[in-house]
C-alpha cells in the first residue's frame, strides 16, 4: 500500500519538475521574473518596518519629520512594489508562454512521428485535449501558481527571520500556522491527483464526442439520431460538471480548516502581543508593525493553498502531455539504415505474418510471394482478407511480426523511412483531403509543382475536365475534408495526387471504388500506361474484372492467407474461391459482362 501510494505520489510530482526544467530554455526571462519576485518580497517586508519607525520615532515621540520621511519611503516602496509586481508578471507570463509554445510544437512533431498503431489505439480528441487545455493548464502553472508558489516561500522565509528577530515567542506563536496549513496542503494534494487527472480525461471524453459527432453529421441526421446524440451528449458534460464540482467540495473541505487557523492565530497575536505591550517589553509600532507582517504571512499561505488545486491540475496534464511526447515510436529508422533509391522491381514478402497490435488473430498468415520487374499486381479477396494490410507493411506503417520484406533482396526495415515512403506512391481506400485549393491538394507532396504538372496528372486521374467546369478551375477552395466533392472526384483527385510524387512503386488500394465503371476504366488506361513506364511494380488492391484482367499476375487473398496467384485465364481454371469472387461481384455491379460470357 505504502509503495502503491509512493508509486502514486512520484508519478504525480515528476511531470511538474519536468515541466519546470523546460523553463532552463527561458532562464534569463525567468531570471528576470525571479529576480523581480525578491525586489517585490524586500519592498513589502521593509513596509512594516517603515510603520513602526514613524509610529514609535515619529507619533509617539512628535517628530513630524520622520513621519513625513516614513509616509515617502512608504510611497517609494510601494512604486516599487507596483513596478517589480509588474515584472514579475511580464517575464513569467513571457516564459510560460514560451514553454507552451515549445510544448506544443513537440507534441505535434511526436504526433507526425507516431507509427499507425500508435494512431489506431488513441483516440483523437484525447490527443487535441492534450495539445489544447492540458498545455495550457501547464502554461498557466507556469505563469501564475509557479511565481505564487515561489513568492510565498520567499516571503514566508523572509517574514519568520524579522519577526523571530523582532519577538521570537511572539513569532513562534505566529509559525504554528505555517507547518500545520502545509499538512493540511500536502494532504489535499495527494488525495485528489487523481480527480484532476480525471477531469481532464473527461474532457477529452467531451470533446470525443463532439469530435465523433461533427464528422459524422451527417449519418447522425440521416438516422434520425438527433436527440439520442443530444442525450450522449449532456449525460457526458453531467458527468464533467459532477467531476469538477468533486474538485470544488475537496477545495471547499480544506480551505475553510486553513482560513480557520490564520483567524486563531491572529486573535492570539492580539492577545499575547497586547499583553507584552502593557508590561511594556513591546512597542505599539512593533504590535502595528508584527500584525502586519502577520497579514503577510498569511496571505503566501492562502496563496499556496489557492495555487495547491492549480498544481494538481498542472501535474495531472503534464503527465498526460508528455505520456504523449515519450511515446515510443515504434517505427523508425535503423541506425546505419540506407536511402532507397533505385528500384529493380523485385518484391519479395517471405513468410510474412502480421497481427494488429491489440488484435487477437493474425491479419497475414506466413505470406509469400514475389515480384518480378515492372510487373502490375492485382490483389483480390474477400473484405477483411488481409489485402490492405499486405499493402500498409510495405512502406512500413507497420513492422511485420514475422518474416521479412525484401526489394531487390534487402529488408524494407534497411532503408530510411523518408526515402522508402516518398518512392512508394499510395493512394488510400479512404480519401483524405485537406482544406485549400484543389491544386495545393493536388500537389500536397510537391508543393512547388508547376500548374502543367498538376494538369497532367489531373487528366491522368480523369479529374482535368471536371476542373476546368469550375469557375475558378485549379484554384477552386475545397471544403474540409473535401466537402463538396463527390466520392469519386475526391478519389480521383487522391489518385492525382499521388501520381505527382516520385514513386517509383505505385498502390492502389481499392481507390476507384466510388468511380463509375466507365471513369474507372478511363483511369486504368491512363495509369497503365503511367505503372509501365514510371514503376517497377505496381499493385491495385481489385475489386474490378477490368482490373484483375489487365494485371499481369493476380494474388488471391482468404483469410490472411495468400491461397492463390496466377493470371486471371489460369486462376478462372484452379481456383473456386476466384471464381465465386468474380461472380459475385459481376451480381453486384450488372454493368459488368458475367466472365462467362466473355
Ligand atoms: N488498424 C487495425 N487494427 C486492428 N485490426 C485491423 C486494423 N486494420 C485491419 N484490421 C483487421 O485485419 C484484417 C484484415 O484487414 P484488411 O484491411 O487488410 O482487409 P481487406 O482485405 O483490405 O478488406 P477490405 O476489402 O474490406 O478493405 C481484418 O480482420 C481487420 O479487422
Amino acid at each position: 500500500m505504502v509503495q502503491q501510494a509512493e508509486l502514486q505520489e512520484k508519478a504525480s510530482i515528476q511531470p511538474i519538475w519536468r515541466v519546470m526544467q523546460s523553463l532552463s530554455v527561458y532562464r534569463w526571462t525567468a531570471i528576470g521574473a525571479l529576480l523581480s519576485l525578491l525586489l517585490l518580497t524586500v519592498a513589502s517586508a521593509v513596509t512594516p518596518q517603515l510603520f513602526r519607525w514613524g509610529i514609535d520615532q515619529g507619533i509617539a515621540k512628535q517628530n513630524l519629520q520622520i513621519v513625513l520621511y516614513s509616509a515617502g519611503w512608504m510611497m517609494i516602496a510601494a512604486i516599487g512594489r507596483g513596478l517589480f509586481n509588474f515584472g514579475q508578471s511580464y517575464w513569467a507570463e513571457a516564459a510560460s508562454q514560451g514553454v507552451a509554445y515549445d510544448l506544443r510544437n513537440k507534441i505535434f512533431s511526436q504526433i507526425q512521428n507516431l507509427s499507425f498503431s500508435y494512431h489506431d489505439q488513441s483516440q483523437t480528441s484525447q490527443l487535441l485535449t492534450r495539445v489544447t487545455s492540458d498545455i495550457e493548464q501547464i502554461r498557466a502553472f507556469l505563469s501564475t501558481s509557479l511565481i505564487q508558489v515561489i513568492n510565498s516561500v520567499v516571503t514566508l522565509v523572509a517574514i519568520a527571520f524579522i519577526l523571530l528577530i523582532m519577538n521570537w515567542k511572539l513569532a513562534l506563536i505566529t509559525l504554528t500556522v505555517v507547518p500545520m496549513a502545509g499538512w493540511l496542503l500536502a494532504n489535499f494534494l495527494t488525495r485528489n491527483g487523481a480527480l484532476f487527472k480525471q477531469v481532464q480525461e473527461q474532457l477529452g471524453d467531451l470533446n470525443a464526442i463532439l469530435q465523433e459527432n461533427l464528422l459524422g453529421i451527417r449519418v447522425v441526421k440521416a438516422f434520425v439520431r438527433e436527440s439520442t446524440e443530444m442525450t450522449r451528449y449532456t449525460s457526458m458534460n453531467d458527468a464533467l460538471v459532477r467531476a469538477n464540482m468533486k474538485t470544488i467540495r475537496a477545495i471547499r473541505n480544506t480551505f475553510p480548516f486553513i482560513f480557520l487557523l490564520s483567524n486563531l492565530v491572529t486573535l492570539a497575536v492580539f492577545g499575547y502581543g497586547g499583553a507584552e505591550v502593557i508590561g511594556g517589553r513591546f512597542s505599539v509600532g512593533e504590535l502595528v508593525a508584527f500584525n502586519s507582517y502577520l497579514l503577510l504571512i498569511l496571505q503566501p499561505i492562502l496563496l499556496i493553498g489557492f495555487a495547491a488545486p492549480a498544481i494538481a491540475q498542472a501535474a495531472a496534464s503534464a503527465e498526460r502531455v508528455y505520456e504523449v511526447v515519450d511515446a515510443a515510436v515504434e517505427i523508425r529508422d535503423r541506425p546505419n539504415a540506407m536511402p532507397f533509391e533505385t528500384c529493380g522491381g523485385r518484391i519479395t514478402f517471405e513468410n510474412v505474418s502480421f497481427r494488429y497490435p491489440g488484435a487477437t488473430t493474425e491479419a497475414l498468415k506466413s505470406v509469400s510471394f514475389e515480384t518480378r520487374p515492372n510487373e502490375l499486381i492485382a490483389v483480390l479477396g474477400m473484405t477483411a482478407s488481409g489485402k490492405s494490410t499486405i499493402m500498409n507493411l510495405l512502406p512500413r506503417f507497420y513492422d511485420a511480426t514475422a518474416g521479412a520484406i525484401r526489394i531487390d533482396g534487402r529488408d524494407v526495415r534497411d532503408f530510411t523511412l523518408k526515402s522508402l515512403r516518398s518512392r512508394i506512391g499510395i493512394v488510400f481506400q479512404e480519401t483524405t483531403l485537406f482544406s485549400g485549393t484543389l491544386r495545393e491538394n493536388i500537389a500536397y507532396a510537391k508543393p512547388n509543382a508547376s500548374l502543367e504538372q498538376v494538369i497532367e496528372v489531373a487528366k491522368a486521374a480523369q479529374m482535368h475536365d471536371f476542373i476546368m467546369g469550375l469557375p475558378n478551375g485549379y484554384e477552386t477552395i475545397v471544403g474540409e475534408r473535401g466537402v463538396g466533392l463527390s466520392g469519386g472526384q475526391k478519389q480521383r483527385l487522391a489518385i492525382a495526387r499521388t501520381l505527382l510524387t516520385d514513386y517509383s512503386i505505385l498502390i492502389l488500394d481499392d481507390s476507384t471504388s466510388a468511380v463509375d465503371a466507365q471513369t474507372a476504366a478511363q483511369i486504368q488506361t491512363a495509369l497503365d500506361e503511367l505503372m509501365r513506364q514510371r514503376t517497377c511494380t505496381s499493385f491495385v488492391v481489385a475489386q474490378r474484372i477490368s482490373t484483375v484482367q489487365n494485371a499481369d499476375r493476380i494474388f488471391l487473398m482468404d483469410k490472411g492467407h495468400l491461397v492463390a496467384q496466377g493470371s486471371h485465364q489460369e486462376l478462372m481454371q484452379t481456383s473456386p474461391l476466384y471464381s465465386v469472387i468474380l461472380e459475385s461481384q459481376v451480381k453486384r455491379s450488372p454493368s459488368l459482362i458475367p466472365l462467362s460470357n466473355r
